[in-house]
Formats: structure tokens, C-alpha cells, sequence
């Protein structure tokens, strides 16, 4: 076992869009849709929020098992593309796990873990055929599912999906038995958000989570189904339509999900945003954990690059997790000049604000609601 002290839990979660379909309306400035889950109102942590699909990372995803996937094939291809010189390295990314003994790339596990997960909370299967994993690149577009005919039966898939979330370790046995691979290649590396220290959830519970984009093209969004346990509800919405359902207070999304809709909503086409995402991923990314900063009318979460975020912010809460100012959110922002910041006034009144270059060749969000006009700094509004 390691002696690592564990102050979160490390998880992937997958922004998965979809178009393609040709569905969609004619007035909507996007042609795909991003996939929603509401969790449990009973889930210790974020209870009843939209999130994306993921969960935490099992030692099954790292299990060296995948490697030997498919004989007499011949091991799983690790086709990852590499990262370039210099690119930022998340530490989940790099941190040694003695206790998993010979294991799968970081990379490569937290993509399965993400995969998995993505099945087990929407029964959406993101894999691809075996024989195909050697002509499987991102250059070709948004990736496909599995043709239908390809998939068990509803029932027996069904009870596949009870199995993986009885036991992690089925994942392999379903792909393995479907004589296919999860399509690690279809999931691009997109950012890495840390919970805040003063937002754990019950029992403590903070995760240490990688995000990843996976376009999906051809046939439109495919159907998606909750667990009625962990999930109740899954929906496929526009970046648009997802941040208004948030303002108008029919779903609450939590911050970094926010900020990540944001920067989805500079892009309209699905092929302009799996080319950014898939080009992008070779410049990695670098953690990113909020540091909660409560004004007298609200509070505000710094990220790094912001004036205000400490040149040491406190990882694990044993110093000062949290800041405080008697000052009014408006007068925080006045005075401030690089702004790298998600302002909630209350909770469902949020804006990012940002006015520095993103770096690793990310983009920066939106500001969506007009309505915040009174935060000076913002970079841009529609
Ligand atoms: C995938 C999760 C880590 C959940 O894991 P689980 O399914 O419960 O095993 C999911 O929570 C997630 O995607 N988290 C990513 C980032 C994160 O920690 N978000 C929440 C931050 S806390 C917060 O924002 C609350 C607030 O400020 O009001
Ligand atoms: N029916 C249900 N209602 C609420 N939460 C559930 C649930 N079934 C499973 N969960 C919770 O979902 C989490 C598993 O999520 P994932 O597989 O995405 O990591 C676990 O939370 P904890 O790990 O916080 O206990 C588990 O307790
Ligand atoms: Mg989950």
C-alpha cells in the first residue's frame, strides 16, 4: 500500500458532444449538444447538480489486463498521441502509483475510467472495434459509435451495465467479450480541476479530476438513459441552452462545469470543436484548484492567473483554505486588473471573468449573460 496521505480522490469525467444528426434547429447557433446528468439528490457530493459523465478512478482502469485485451491479436496498441515538448503535466497525470504494481499509463487509465463511467451513468458506450484501433485517428473527425448491430441485445446490455457498476472490472470482460477497445483516441486531454477546499463534500469528499472532450459526429446525439441511482436524469443541450436552464434556475451547474460550458460556447460547429480540442490536447494542461474567496454580497473562486490568487494557495485546508474581505463583490472587481475569477452573487448568478491569455493554447470562456454589464473587466460578452 502506498503511504501516500489522500486528500481527494482522483476521477475523469468526459465532455461528450454530439451532432451530426441533422436535427438540429435552424436557429440555434450551435449544431451539436453537450450530455447532462443530474445526480442523486442522496449523492454525498454535489448532490442534484448537472454534471458531465464521470466518477471516480478504479485500480481496474489501470489494471495491466487492458494491455493483453483481445488475444491472439496481440496487446492494445497505445496510440495515444504524445504531448509536445514543454506541455503542461497535471500531477494525476504524473504521479507514480507503486500500490497498482505494473499499470497503465496514467493517460490511458483515467480515459478508460472516464469511458466507463460514461456507460455506467448513461449507458453510453464509447468504444471502437478492435481491428479498427490501428486506422483510429482524431485527424479523421469526430469519432462514431459502435453500429447498433455491433451491441447485445437492450436486456443483456442492460445487465452488462448493472455488472460494471457492481464491479469495475467487468468493463474489460463486456469489451473483451464485444471483441472491442474503448476509444481512448476519441478523448481529448481539455483541463484538470481540483475541488476547493472549503467545498468538500460529505465525509470530506474532494476529487481530483481530469476533464476530456470526445466529439461525436454521424447520426446525432445517441440515446442516453440514467441508472435511477447515482444519475436521474441525463439531457443533451446547446452550451446556450444548458447556461440558461442554470440562470433561469431550472438545473444548478457547479462551477467548473460552468466554466467549461463557457468556453464550449465559442464554438458552434462540432468540427470546429473537435479540431480545437483534438490539436489543443498535445499542449496538456496544468491543475486548477479554485480558491473561494467570500466577499460581503457573495463570493468569488480565483484561479490561477487572477491578482488575488496566492502564490502558495493551500492544497489539503490545514492553513487558510479560505479568504475573506468585507469589501463588495463590485468593488473586488473594480479595483482588480488580471481577472481570472467565477463571480457568484448568489447560485444561480454566476459569471467567469477572465482578461488573461489562457495558457496551453486554451481558449478563454464567454461571458453569456449580458446581465452582469456591471463587472467592468470581463474579456468578453455577448
Ligand atoms: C465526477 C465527479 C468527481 C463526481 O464523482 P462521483 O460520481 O461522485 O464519484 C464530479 O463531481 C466532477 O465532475 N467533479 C469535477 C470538479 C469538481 O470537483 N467540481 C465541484 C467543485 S465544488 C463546487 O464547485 C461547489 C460550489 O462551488 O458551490
Ligand atoms: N442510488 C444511488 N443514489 C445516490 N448515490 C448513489 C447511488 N448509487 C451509487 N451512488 C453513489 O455514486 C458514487 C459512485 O460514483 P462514481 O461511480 O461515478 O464514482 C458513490 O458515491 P461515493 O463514492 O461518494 O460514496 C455511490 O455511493
Ligand atoms: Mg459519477
Amino acid at each position: 500500500m502506498s503511504s501516500r496521505v489522500r486528500h481527494w480522490r482522483e476521477a475523469a469525467t468526459v465532455l461528450l458532444a454530439a451532432g451530426g444528426g441533422g436535427g438540429g434547429s435552424s436557429s440555434s447557433r450551435f449544431d451539436y449538444k453537450v450530455l447532462l446528468l443530474r445526480r442523486s439528490p442522496r449523492s454525498a457530493f454535489l448532490p442534484s447538480a448537472h454534471v458531465f459523465p464521470g466518477g471516480v478512478v478504479d485500480a481496474a482502469d489501470f489494471s495491466a489486463d487492458w494491455l493483453h485485451l483481445l488475444p491472439p491479436e496481440g496487446p492494445l496498441p497505445l496510440l495515444l498521441p504524445p504531448l509536445r515538448a514543454g506541455a503542461g503535466r497535471a500531477p494525476l497525470f504524473a504521479a507514480e502509483r507503486p500500490e497498482l504494481g505494473t499499470a497503465l499509463p496514467a493517460d490511458v487509465a483515467f480515459r478508460i475510467c472516464a469511458i466507463r463511467e460514461t456507460f455506467e451513468e448513461a449507458g453510453v458506450l464509447l468504444l471502437v472495434e478492435a481491428g479498427e484501433v490501428a486506422s483510429t485517428s482524431s485527424a479523421q473527425g469526430p469519432a462514431r459509435l459502435l453500429a447498433p448491430e455491433r451491441l447485445p441485445p437492450g436486456p443483456e446490455l442492460a445487465e452488462w451495465r448493472r455488472r460494471v457498476q457492481r464491479q469495475p472490472a467487468a468493463f474489460l470482460q463486456l469489451c473483451r467479450h464485444l471483441s472491442c477497445v474503448p476509444n481512448l483516441w476519441a478523448l481529448h486531454e481539455w483541463s484538470n480541476w481540483l475541488t476547493p477546499v472549503g467545498r468538500a463534500g460529505r465525509g470530506g469528499r474532494r476529487y481530483d479530476t481530469a476533464f476530456y472532450l470526445c466529439c461525436l459526429g454521424h447520426g446525432g446525439p445517441p440515446e442516453a438513459s440514467h441508472d435511477r441511482g447515482e444519475v436521474t436524469a441525463c439531457q443533451w443541450s446547446s452550451p446556450l441552452e444548458a447556461i440558461e436552464l442554470f440562470k433561469s434556475q431550472d438545473i444548478w451547474i457547479a462551477p467548473p462545469q460552468f466554466y467549461e460550458l463557457c468556453r464550449l460556447y465559442n464554438f458552434s460547429s462540432l468540427h470546429d470543436l473537435h479540431r480545437f480540442g483534438s490539436e489543443r490536447a498535445v499542449e496538456g494542461c496544468e491543475r486548477w484548484m479554485p480558491v473561494i474567496l467570500v466577499a460581503s454580497d457573495g463570493h468569488i473562486q480565483l484561479l490561477p492567473g487572477d491578482e488575488l490568487y496566492p502564490d502558495d494557495p493551500d492544497l489539503t485546508g490545514e492553513r487558510k483554505p479560505i479568504l475573506t474581505s468585507n469589501k463588495k463583490i463590485e468593488d473586488l472587481m473594480k479595483e482588480a486588473r488580471k481577472l481570472h475569477r467565477i463571480v457568484a452573487r448568489d447560485l444561480h448568478n454566476v459569471t467567469v471573468c477572465v482578461n488573461i491569455q489562457p495558457k496551453y493554447k486554451h481558449v478563454n470562456p464567454l461571458v453569456v449573460d449580458s446581465k452582469v454589464g456591471n463587472n467592468a473587466d470581463c474579456n468578453s460578452r455577448l
